[in-house]
C-alpha cells in the first residue's frame, strides 16, 4: 500500500514539475508578447503623428526631400570635386537636404552605408563650424585625417589635443578668424569641460555653429549594444542650441533605442531616415568547424592564402584573448601577416597593431570583441569568426566590418555545436543572453537563406539574397535523419542522472550516450558520429526539449544540460525528431565574388595600391584608403586616365590636383609597357603572384568533415 502511494506521489510530482515548466514557458512567452505589444503600440502612436503634425502645420512628411533645393548645384560640385563621389547612395541626398533645411534628423543606415557624408557635406556647404560628437579617439583621428586629405579644415578636441591646437580651436570658436569647418569632440568634452561649452556658446551667439552631429548615436541608449555613460548628457546640446539642426546617426537601432534617443537628444520632431540592414555585397557563409584546432587553423590559413593572396585586409574574431594570440601565432606560421588585438594589451600596443593594419602593412588582425567600434577601414575583404558570436546583433556588427566600401566581401563563421556551451556560460546572466545566443545558433544550424535570418531578426521585409550566401548559392548537401530514438535515449540518460542528482555537460552527455547506444545495440538506430550527437543536443536545446543550467566553480562557470520544458512529449514519442546532417561541404565560391576578385587582382591595381601606400606615408601618415579608395583604384585601372583633368572626373578635382601627377605617371608607364610588351606584363604578373606564394609557407590543406 505504502509503496503504491509513494509511486503515485512520484508520478504526481513529476507531472507537477512538468506543469510548472510549461507555466514558465508560457510566462516567458507572455513577457515576449508584452514587449512586442508595447513596441506595436508605440509604432501605432507614431503612425498617428503625421495627422497631428498636419493639424499643427508641422511639415513632417510633406516635403519631398529628394526634390530640388537651392544648394543642389553647390552640393553636387563639392560631392564630386571634393569628396570624389559620383552619385549618392540610398537616402544620402534626402538626409542632406533635410539637414540643410534646418531640420533635426535621425539616421539609421547600415555600416558602410555612407553616414559621414550626410553631415560632412552640409558642414562644408553651410557657413560656420559643425560640431561632431564621436565616441572613440581612433574613429575621430581617422575622420580628421580623411577630411584633411580632401582639403577640408577639420580638427579634433580630445584628451590628446596639444595646448597649441586647443588654443587654435578655441580661437576659431570664439573669433571665427581662423579656418575651421568641422570640429570633432568626444562626449566627455560636452559633459565635463565647462570651458569648451562656454566657447561653443560664444560661437553659437555669433551665429557660427552650423550644425551638430552625434555619430554612433546608439551609445546614448542603455538598450543599445554599446552604451556610453557620457553620451547620456548630450541632451544639453539641443537645450543650449535649439535652433541649430542636429543629426543623430547609427548603423542599428531597435525601435526602442530610436525612441530612447529621440527623447534623450530632445529631437521629438526629427525626420527619420531608415535604410535597410541589407548589405548586398557581403557573402555570408557558415563553415563546419572541426573539433581539432589545428585543422581549423589550416582551413582558415588555406582560405586566406588561396583567396586573398594580394594582402587584402581581413579580421579573424576569436572567443578569448588566449585564443587570439594562439590563432595569430599559427597564422604567422603559415606565412600570413597577422597579429592579435585584445583588451589585455596596453593602449599603445593596440594602437600600433591597428595602425599597421590600417596602413596595409599587416594583413590580418586576430581580435576579440575588443576590436570593435573604432574600425573605419573601408576595404576589409573578409571577416572570419573562429568562434560563435554571442547574438545575431553582435554578428551583424562584427561581420559588417567587411566591405564598407561596397565591394564584394566575405563573412565566414566557423561553427561547431560544442562552442555553444562555451558561449552560454558567458552570457546566461545577461538580459535575454541565452535567447540571443540561441538565435545565432539557429542561424548556424539553419539550411535556409542566411540573409533572410537578418531580415527576420531586424523585423524587415525579406529581400532577394542574389545567391550571396552559402545556402542560396550552392546549398548545403543535407540528409534528413530520423533521430527520435537518439533523442529519447538522451532524455532517458538525463532522467536517470537527475534521479541520482547528477549533471552532465554536452561532452559528458555524448560520452554517456555512446555507451548507452552501444549497450542497447538497437540495429534500427543508425549510429551517429560524435559531432552529430552534439548537434542533436544543441537542437534539442533550441527546441526547449532540453535546457542549460549553470554552476560556478572557483575557476569557471560550467554549463550543464538538463531536461527542458518539453522533454516529456518527446520521451513519450509524441514528437518526431529529425536532424539535418551535412553530407559534405561545397567549397565552390560564388561566381560574382570570383570574377570581381580576378579583376581586382590585375597588375595595374597592384601598382596603384603600392603607390597609394607610398603617397600616404609621404603625406603625414594618412591612410592609403584616404588617398585612393579601392573603388577608385578599380575605376582607374579600367578607365586608365592619362591627364589630371580626366583623373579629376574619376576621383574629384581636389585629390586629382594633390596626387594626380604621380598617378598619371604610373598609368602612362603602365600603358606604355602594355603596348610595347603585353607578354612581359603577363609574365610580370605571374612572377608577382609566384613571389607572394613563395613568401608564404605551403599551407597544409585538410578539407574533410570526418576528422573525429
Ligand atoms: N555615395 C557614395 N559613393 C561611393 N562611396 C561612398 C558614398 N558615400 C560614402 N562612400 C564611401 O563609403 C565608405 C563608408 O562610408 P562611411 O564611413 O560614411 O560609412 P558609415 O555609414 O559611417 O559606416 P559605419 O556605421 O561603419 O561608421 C567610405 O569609404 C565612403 O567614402
Ligand atoms: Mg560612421
Amino acid at each position: 500500500m505504502e509503496s503504491n502511494l509513494t509511486q503515485e506521489l512520484l508520478v504526481v510530482e513529476a507531472e507537477l514539475q512538468d506543469v510548472q515548466d510549461q507555466i514558465k514557458l508560457l510566462l516567458d512567452r507572455q513577457e515576449a508578447l508584452h514587449k512586442k505589444q508595447a513596441e506595436l503600440k508605440t509604432l501605432l502612436e507614431e503612425c498617428k503623428l503625421p495627422d497631428a503634425a498636419a493639424n499643427s502645420n508641422i511639415s513632417v512628411d510633406t516635403v519631398d526631400w529628394s526634390g530640388t533645393f537651392e544648394w543642389d548645384a553647390r552640393a553636387y560640385d563639392i560631392t564630386f570635386n571634393v569628396f570624389g563621389i559620383t552619385s549618392y547612395r540610398a537616402n544620402q541626398r534626402e538626409i542632406i537636404n533635410a539637414l540643410m533645411s534646418g531640420r533635426d534628423v535621425l539616421v539609421i543606415m547600415a555600416a558602410g552605408g555612407g553616414k559621414s557624408l550626410c553631415y560632412q557635406l552640409p558642414a562644408v556647404l553651410l557657413d560656420g563650424i559643425a560640431l561632431v560628437v564621436s565616441p572613440l579617439l581612433s574613429l575621430i583621428q581617422d575622420q580628421v585625417m580623411g577630411l584633411s586629405a580632401l582639403g577640408i579644415p577639420a580638427c579634433m578636441l580630445t584628451s590628446t589635443t596639444s595646448k597649441d591646437d586647443e588654443k587654435f580651436i578655441y580661437k576659431a570658436l570664439e573669433k571665427g578668424d581662423v579656418e575651421l569647418k568641422i570640429l570633432y569632440v568626444t562626449p566627455e568634452k560636452i559633459s565635463k569641460s565647462k570651458r569648451f561649452m562656454s566657447k561653443l556658446e560664444k560661437c553659437h551667439k555669433a551665429g557660427r555653429l552650423s550644425l551638430i552631429s552625434i555619430d554612433e548615436a546608439h551609445c546614448c541608449s542603455q538598450w543599445g549594444h554599446d552604451f556610453r555613460p557620457d553620451y547620456k548628457n548630450l541632451g544639453i546640446l539641443k537645450i543650449q542650441f535649439p535652433q541649430v539642426p542636429l543629426i543623430a546617426l547609427t548603423a542599428t537601432a531597435t525601435y526602442k533605442v530610436q525612441i530612447d534617443l529621440m527623447e534623450m537628444l530632445h529631437i521629438p520632431k526629427c525626420i527619420k531616415f531608415e535604410t535597410t540592414v541589407n548589405r548586398p555585397n557581403l557573402f555570408y557563409k557558415v563553415h563546419v568547424k572541426s573539433p581539432i584546432s589545428k585543422v581549423v587553423i589550416n582551413q582558415i590559413a588555406d582560405y586566406i592564402v588561396s583567396s586573398y593572396s594580394n594582402m587584402e585586409s581581413g579580421i579573424v574574431y576569436c572567443f578569448s584573448r588566449k585564443e587570439c594570440e594562439q590563432v595569430a601565432r599559427e597564422l604567422q606560421e603559415h606565412g600570413i601577416s597577422a597579429d592579435y588585438y585584445h583588451a589585455d594589451m596596453d593602449i599603445a600596443a593596440r594602437e600600433k597593431v591597428h595602425l599597421r593594419w590600417s596602413r596595409n602593412n599587416l594583413q590580418v588582425i586576430v581580435g576579440t570583441v575588443a576590436f570593435g567600434m573604432g574600425i573605419n577601414k573601408p576595404d576589409v575583404r573578409f571577416v572570419i569568426h573562429h568562434s560563435l558570436s554571442k547574438s545575431m546583433e553582435t554578428y551583424y556588427q562584427e561581420s559588417g566590418r567587411a566591405g564598407r566600401d561596397g565591394l564584394p566581401s566575405e563573412c565566414v563563421l566557423y561553427y561547431k555545436p560544442s562552442d555553444v556551451p562555451r558561449q552560454s556560460s558567458m552570457v546566461f546572466y545577461e538580459n535575454s543572453g541565452l535567447q540571443n545566443l540561441y538565435d545565432i545558433v539557429r542561424y548556424c544550424q539553419s539550411k535556409s537563406c542566411r540573409r533572410s535570418a537578418f531580415f527576420l531578426h531586424f523585423g524587415e521585409p525579406l529581400q532577394d539574397c542574389n545567391d550571396m550566401c552559402d545556402n542560396c548559392a550552392y546549398g548545403a548537401k543535407l540528409e534528413e535523419v530520423n533521430v527520435t530514438d537518439h533523442a529519447k535515449a538522451i532524455l532517458s540518460v538525463l532522467r536517470s542522472m537527475q534521479d541520482l542528482d547528477q549533471r552532465a555537460t554536452v561532452l559528458q552527455l555524448v560520452d554517456k550516450l555512446k555507451v548507452k547506444m552501444k549497450a542497447l545495440g538497437a540495429p534500427s538506430t543508425p549510429e551517429l558520429k560524435k559531432e552529430h550527437l552534439e548537434q542533436l543536443i544543441i537542437q534539442l536545446l533550441l527546441d526547449r526539449v532540453l535546457k542549460e543550467e549553470f554552476q560556478h566553480t572557483a575557476y569557471a562557470t560550467n554549463a550543464y544540460v538538463t531536461l527542458g520544458p518539453l522533454w516529456k512529449q518527446t520521451l513519450d514519442g509524441k514528437r518526431i525528431v529529425k536532424l539535418d546532417i551535412r553530407s559534405g561541404q561545397s567549397h565552390i565560391k560564388d561566381e560574382k565574388l570570383k570574377s570581381s576578385k580576378r579583376s581586382r587582382s590585375a597588375l595595374l591595381e597592384g601598382r596603384l595600391d603600392e603607390l597609394r601606400k607610398d603617397i600616404s606615408s609621404n603625406h603625414g601618415g594618412i591612410f592609403p584608403h584616404a588617398v585612393l579608395s579601392s573603388q577608385q583604384i578599380g575605376a582607374l585601372s579600367i578607365q586608365k586616365p592619362t591627364s589630371v583633368a580626366q583623373l579629376g572626373k574619376l576621383i574629384g578635382k581636389v585629390k586629382a590636383e594633390k596626387y594626380g601627377k604621380r598617378i598619371i605617371e604610373l598609368i602612362q608607364q603602365y600603358i606604355k609597357a602594355e603596348l610595347s610588351d603585353g607578354d612581359a606584363i603577363a609574365a610580370d604578373e605571374g612572377e608577382i603572384n609566384e613571389e607572394i606564394k613563395r613568401q608564404r609557407k605551403a599551407p597544409v590543406i585538410i578539407d574533410s568533415e570526418d576528422e573525429t
